[in-house]
Order: C-alpha cells, then sequence, then structure tokens
C-alpha cells in the first residue's frame, strides 16, 4: 500500500471509539490489519466507508469532498505501520490522530507534539519512551502552491516519514508523488464512497468488497456496576475469551492494573453458572477474595452484575449457587469455627499491620537480648552487618517480609521446610542453615508474642485447615461439600501456602476448574514466584492438567499519560531486579478522545518542607478535583510513608478538612461512605489496591521516602525496600483515571524512582 488517506470526519470517529484504542478489541485489530495492507475491501465501520485497493486506502465520511480536511500517510515514505509491532501501531496512528484534530481545531499541543519553528513541518512522538525516541514527521503544507490556487491550502497534513532517526526537518522537503496522487483521486473516491455509503446493504455482493458493519453503541463506563449482558459486548476479545472459555480447564488471565480482570472473573463466573443452570447441571462455584474488604465490594459488584442473584441462593439445597469467600472465612468454615474479630490480625488492616510489627519488634529485642550471641558465630558476614547496623524497626519490615512469605506462606512453620527453601533474592541476606537459625528465632519468639495475647493471623488458619484437609473425613465431605468452579482473584497476593489449599476444595480430586487473576508486579517485595510458575507448582497440584493463558492489554482505567507513567516504575523495578516483570510494556490505554479531555499531565510538585507539603496536598487535590470536574470521593490523597500518613490525618482533622480514611486494603465500603459524606479519600499506599479514583496525590516521593533509606544503608535491605517501592508507587499511581500528581520537599529531591519517567519526559514540573 502506496498511501493512507483519512478525512476529518473519519479522524473524528477514530478517536473516540473505545474499539479503536487498543489492539485487544476486534475492531482494533482489524483497523491495524487493513492498514498494513493485509486485506482489501471497502468496509463499513459505523460512519466510516474505507476505500482499499492496491494503490492506498481512503477512511471516508459523507459529505462534498472539498470543504473536509485530510490526513495523508505516505506508506512508501514512512513506515509507521511496518516498523513497530501492532500495539504501537495502533497506539502511534493513534496519537497521530489526536495531533491533526488538535491542530484543526487550534487546540493546545502536549510535550511530545511539536511544531518545527521557522518552518512548515510537525513531529509527534508517539511513544512514551524508548532509548532512542520513536518519531513521526509531518508536513503541514504539502504542494502548497498548487492547492492555493485551488482554494485548499491548510486542508492537508502530510506524513512524509517515521522512525528512531533525528534529522534537520527545517531543511528537508517531502518526496510528494504519492501525495500528488491521493490529490488526483479524491474527487472519484468520494463519488465512489458517496454511493457505498447510500447502499450499504447492495455493495455486499459485489466482488472484492466486503461489507463489515461494525455499528455497535459502546458508551464508555466506569465501574464494574452493569449488568452482564450489557458487558459482553463492551469486552475485549481476550476478554470474551477469557469469559466465554471453557469452565474445566485451568486458566489464568494475566494483565496490570486497570485491565478489567477482576471484572473478567467476575463475568466468568456468572457465564459458568448460568451455563449449567440453561443446561440443568448442577453448579456450585466458589468465588475467593483476598480480604474481607474486597469480598464486600465484589458482593456489591454482583448484586448488578448478576440479575440470577446466585450469591443470594442456598448452596445446601439450590443446584447452582455462588459463594463469595476469603481464604480465612472458608478455612474456618471448615474447621467448623468462627475467629472473632479481635482475635484475627488481619494482614489487610492498617491496625493489624501496625500490631505485628511491634509484635516481631519486640520479638527482635528479645532475640538481641537472649539469643543472638549463641547464633552471632555463625552467622553469615551480611547477616551480622545487616543485624548490627539497622534499629529494631528497619529489621522488623525485613523479618516480617521473611516470616510471611517463606516461614508461614511457604513453609508452613516448619524449620526442616524453611532450611531447605531457596531464599529470597530481595529481602534478608540469608545464606546459610545459622542465618535461617536466627531469623527462625525471631519467628518463634513473635509466635510467642501472638499466642500470649491468643491471636491467630490468617497463615494459622490456613495452616491449620490444610492439616484437616487432608483427612479421610474432608476426603468423605469432599463430593457433598465441595465446588465445581472455583474463581480466584488477585492471586498475587496469596502465598504459596495459601495457594496450596485450593485444590482441596474443588469436587473431584483429578479436575481443578480454577480460573485466576494475577499481576505480579502488585504484590509488595520479592515473593520467591519466580521459580514457581507453572499451575502445578502453583496450586501444589494438578502437573498432568494443561493450563490456558490469557494476557489482557488494553488498560481502561487510566489515562495515557497515568499509564506511561505507571510504566516508567515497573520498567525502573525491570531494570534492578531481575525477577521484576514490566507487565505493562506491551499495553494501551483504551481512553476516548473524549476521555481524554479530562486527563491532566502527570506533575511533581517540591515544597519547603513536610508541613508545607501536607498542607500542599489538600490544595493539589481540591485543585486538581474542579480540573477534573470530579466529586470529592474520587480524590485519593495517598502515601507510602508511615509518619507523613500521620501527619496528614492531623492536619486533616486540624483543619476540618472532610476526609475518609482507609482502614484496610480495598476498602469499598468506606469509600462508598466518603461518597455519601462528600468527603475525600486518605489512606496509605498498602491499602488502596482494588480501588479506583478520577484524581490521586501521591505524597512524599522524594529522596529517603520512596524508597525508606534509614540512616545505614546495607545494601540487601536497601533492595529489598526498593523492590517494596516498586510495587507500591505501581499500585498507588494505577489507582488514577484523570490526574496524577507526585509531591515531594525540595531539600530531598526527586525520589530515584521517578528517573525513567524524568528521562522520557512523562513528568512535568521537572527537568
Ligand atoms: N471492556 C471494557 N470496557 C470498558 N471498561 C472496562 C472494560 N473492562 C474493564 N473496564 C473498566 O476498567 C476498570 C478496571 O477494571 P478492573 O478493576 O476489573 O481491573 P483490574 O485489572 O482488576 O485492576 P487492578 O489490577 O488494578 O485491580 C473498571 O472501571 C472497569 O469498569
Amino acid at each position: 500500500m502506496k498511501y493512507i488517506c483519512i478525512d476529518d470526519g473519519a479522524l473524528t470517529e477514530l478517536i473516540s471509539g473505545r474499539e479503536y484504542q487498543s489492539i485487544d478489541f476486534e475492531e482494533g485489530d482489524r483497523l491495524v490489519k487493513s492498514l498494513f495492507g493485509y486485506v482489501s475491501f471497502v468496509a463499513k465501520m459505523r460512519k466510516i466507508t474505507l476505500f482499499q485497493d492496491s494503490e492506498g486506502a481512503f477512511l471516508t465520511t459523507p459529505g462534498p469532498w472539498k470543504r473536509k480536511k485530510y490526513l495523508v500517510i505516505d506508506c512508501e515514505m514512512s513506515a509507521l505501520f511496518t516498523q513497530l509491532r501492532s500495539g504501537e501501531s495502533l497506539q502511534s496512528f493513534q496519537k497521530l490522530l489526536r495531533f491533526c484534530a488538535k491542530y484543526w481545531s487550534g487546540g493546545v499541543l502536549n510535550n511530545s507534539e511539536k511544531i518545527v519553528s521557522g518552518s512548515s513541518k510537525a513531529i509527534i512522538f508517539p511513544l512514551a519512551y524508548s532509548t532512542r525516541p520513536y518519531r513521526i514527521a509531518i508536513e503541514r503544507a504539502p504542494m502548497a502552491d498548487r492547492l492555493k490556487r485551488r482554494d485548499m491550502d491548510g486542508h492537508f497534513l502530510l506524513v512524509y516519514k517515521t522512525g528512531w532517526e533525528g534529522a534537520n526537518s527545517s531543511t528537508e522537503t517531502p518526496d510528494e508523488a504519492n501525495f500528488r496522487r491521493v490529490f488526483d483521486r479524491l474527487q472519484e473516491i468520494y463519488s465512489v464512497t458517496s454511493k457505498a455509503h447510500a447502499q450499504v446493504d447492495k455493495v455486499s455482493g459485489h466482488e472484492q468488497i466486503a461489507v463489515t458493519n461494525l455499528d455497535q453503541d459502546i458508551k464508555p463506563v466506569h465501574s464494574l456496576h452493569n449488568p452482564f449482558d450489557d458487558w459482553v459486548p463492551r469486552l475485549t476479545a481476550r476478554q470474551k475469551k477469557f469469559v466465554f472459555a471453557n469452565a474445566n480447564t485451568p486458566h489464568r488471565l494475566l494483565g496490570p492494573a486497570g485491565t478489567g480482570k477482576t471484572l473478567s472473573l467476575l463475568l466468568r463466573t456468572i457465564r459458568v453458572l448460568g451455563q449449567a443452570e440453561h443446561d440443568g447441571d448442577t453448579c456450585k462455584a466458589l468465588l475467593v477474595t483476598h480480604s474481607e474488604a474486597t469480598r464486600q465490594s465484589i458482593k456489591d459488584a454482583l448484586r448488578v452484575i448478576d440479575p440470577s442473584a446466585y450469591q443470594d441462593r442456598d448452596p445446601r439445597i439450590e443446584p447452582v449457587s455462588l459463594s463469595v469467600e476469603t481464604l480465612a472465612s472458608l478455612c474456618a468454615s471448615i474447621l467448623k469455627q468462627s475467629i472473632s474479630e479481635s482475635e484475627f490480625v488481619d494482614r489487610d488492616a492498617q491496625d493489624s499491620k501496625l500490631l505485628q510489627q511491634m509484635y516481631i519488634e519486640q520479638a527482635i529485642e528479645r532475640v538481641h537480648t537472649d539469643d543472638f550471641h549463641s547464633f552471632k558465630p555463625h552467622l553469615s558476614p551480611k547477616m551480622k552487618a545487616i543485624w548490627e547496623a539497622k534499629g529494631n524497626s528497619e529489621l522488623a519490615v525485613l523479618f516480617q517480609h521473611e516470616i510471611s512469605v517463606l516461614i508461614k506462606g511457604r513453609a508452613g512453620d516448619s524449620f526442616d521446610v524453611y532450611k531447605n527453601c531457596p531464599s529470597l533474592k530481595y529481602g534478608l541476606p540469608i545464606s546459610g542453615d545459622a542465618d535461617k537459625g536466627l531469623s527462625f528465632q525471631v519467628f518463634k519468639r513473635y509466635q510467642e508474642q501472638l499466642e500470649a495475647s491468643s491471636q491467630f493471623d490468617t497463615d494459622d488458619v490456613v495452616i491449620s485447615a490444610a492439616g484437616q484437609l487432608d483427612t479421610p473425613i474432608w476426603r468423605r465431605r469432599r463430593a457433598r461439600e465441595a465446588y465445581d468452579f472455583i474463581a480466584i482473584d488477585e492471586t498475587h497476593l496469596f502465598n504459596i501456602n495459601e495457594l496450596h489449599i485450593f485444590h482441596h476444595f474443588t469436587r473431584h480430586a483429578d479436575s481443578l476448574p480454577i480460573s485466576f487473576t494475577v499481576d505480579h508486579a502488585q504484590a509488595v517485595g520479592d515473593r520467591g514466584w519466580n521459580d514457581v510458575d507453572s499451575f502445578a507448582e502453583l496450586f501444589g497440584d494438578g502437573s498432568q492438567l494443561e493450563e490456558e493463558q490469557t494476557a489482557v492489554s488494553a488498560v481502561f482505567r487510566s489515562s495515557p499519560q497515568i499509564r506511561d507513567f505507571c510504566q516508567s516504575v515497573l520498567a525502573s523495578g525491570a531494570t534492578l531486579f531481575t525477577n521484576f516483570d514490566d507487565t505493562l510494556a506491551a499495553t494501551t490505554s483504551a481512553f476516548t478522545s473524549e476521555e481524554e479531555r479530562r486527563a491532566q499531565p502527570v506533575r511533581f510538585i517540591e515544597y519547603a518542607d513536610d508541613a508545607r507539603l501536607v498542607m500542599g496536598a489538600f490544595q493539589k487535590a481540591e485543585e486538581l478535583q474542579s480540573e477534573t470536574g470530579s466529586s470529592r470521593s474520587q480524590v485519593l490523597i495517598t502515601t507510602l510513608d508511615d509518619d507523613l500518613l500521620k501527619l496528614l490525618q492531623e492536619y486533616s482533622s486540624n483543619h476540618n478538612k472532610p476526609t475518609t480514611f482507609l482502614k484496610r486494603r480495598g476498602d469499598f465500603t468506606t469509600v462508598a461512605t466518603a461518597e455519601k459524606s462528600g468527603h475525600i479519600v486518605l489512606g496509605h499506599a498498602d491499602f488502596v489496591g482494588g480501588l479506583e479514583f478520577d484524581v490521586v496525590v501521591i505524597v512524599g516521593v522524594d529522596k529517603g521516602r520512596v524508597p525508606q533509606n534509614g540512616e545505614t544503608e546495607v545494601s540487601n535491605s536497601r533492595s529489598f525496600a526498593s523492590y517494596a517501592a516498586h510495587n507500591r508507587l505501581y499500585v498507588a499511581a494505577s489507582r488514577a483515571r484523570f490526574a496524577l500528581n507526585l509531591l515531594g520537599v525540595q531539600s530531598r529531591g526527586p525520589s530515584d524512582l521517578l528517573g525513567v519517567a524524568i528521562k522520557n519526559k512523562l513528568i512535568e514540573g521537572i527537568t
């Protein structure tokens, strides 16, 4: 194909239809393929008629051709559709279209769009970042003299070059042979396509011409609250594949934040139940969430998604039913006992997190005075150095991670199993039995504290339940009480021990109908998952089973600017840590031009000191609220730092700022309360996962706080802190739809985690 010509009506259609924003949608995929030149046809896509032959393609809309404006892409001189992967091609194409729309309407250009002064050229940089920027060069006045004579100057933009090489754009002159050909054909093309516009149906019988009518009314929606039947036509092809795939095959849905993983999992569950009911089969389904707060939010969403109300049916009587549980509630029901709130240390709650840290600090203190001297001669030099150099509170964070991921999470409290577990790459620098002995001693002291105050944490419940599940009694109860379909949301938040429980809950031991969603980068710190990636290893069973995987890549939640920033955080993590995935790399934002109008650039703002920083956070929150036209409860102020969180809380109560405080992870009920009372939401970054907001302000994204650095610097602990900071910053930033501000203190300087974003000019306010 030599050229592509798009008129202004078609251009508007292409930037406002969500289905053209990502190749995950069939329409987007088909569009890219046709632009690649793989197919030859006239297609009707809503208002657009696409005319294509061996020479080129014309995307036209009804109306007199002389009054229209045109974007012409010279495919021989530029290689927009052959140089890049198809996802990037579509993204670049969409950015190009947005530039044209803005240029014609006199809109304000952004950082990646430049008019070359003293010339008739423009350059755009459509891809967020790469080592060498990819550029598209545009001639704004092609064939100037001839078009002036015909009174059509200013009607055309010509893409004449693309690639990674820079050049002197003010002096180069594009070859206009293809452009001339386009111009000469316009009259004829419009007379053909105007007939096609008028007689869509008749054209379908024509040789070489196929008509695809994609006329679907797809409205932009946010939130999961729509009935099943309304969702289905809006899903991308990959989401649909997951929702409608065979229920009995284990199926993993991979995707970064905001790609609709939770939504797809809910729809899949409802689809499986609906199918069973339709076929007259029995189906008892289980949906497992990581915490009580997310369980509530999912139950609430299901009330709208699922008109058959499967979750309200009694599983003991009804043939088709759904139970929504947390792992703790599920295990407690197996153990036939419930654990009261006061006994339960819920690791997703702010109070529990602090309590656990306090217990571990006390345990470290005990080990210091009573046990350390006997371990000391045998410890590895690194472990000794870290133990001696760091304060108890800094050590507590490292031991907390080791205990939850390895000692409890993997070894199930057994020292012998723990001894054989591979150490975490980025955590405590453990390299021998003596090092493991010391950390197990801290764990034992911690356990004593829990027992003394008669409390259990989630792992205790899971470990006790695991013991009871592998017995003849459960094997007999299983046929009656277990499930035909299991869905697990946010699998990355469970530890290996917990994941190994699930296979006991399927009705038949030989089939594992488990569907689950994963985004590794959202779990805090190295979880030691890198060496357990197959389904069988992850779930502790099913080595003979084939697993299906679907990866989703259209980001619905966040604007392109916010998606790009989030990716820069993941890219930074991926360069530092070998087992850190940049899951956003191959994704695109599915924002339409309409939604983009509300989007604001990502900004970094510096303040003189902490007091002004805290005050600034509330100011920015209010400004962004009005700039994006959002309600107060759609604004989140968050931080990765416990001390700053306290200051923010104090400020809000001392200055009567109407604020609601998040007490646990994914606390949807609290957000709903904030909505009723018109409050801004405030909470630690560990508790914002699973939620979404129009505006997010992250406070204290500066050196020394992201990551947290103590006075001493021992490399391994810095690695852990940096690893966890990458996860937390990514989760916090990816909650935002339209606006994201990062705030810091001037004397500290911006956090190192912003390095990639700064280098690639993704943040305004720092150079
Ligand atoms: N096909 C779609 N069309 C329009 N909106 C969608 C589509 N799929 C998902 N969304 C929207 O995207 C947002 C994010 O969805 P969801 O919470 O399921 O994502 P997620 O991948 O689970 O995110 P996270 O990992 O951050 O929890 C929701 O507001 C949802 O309504």
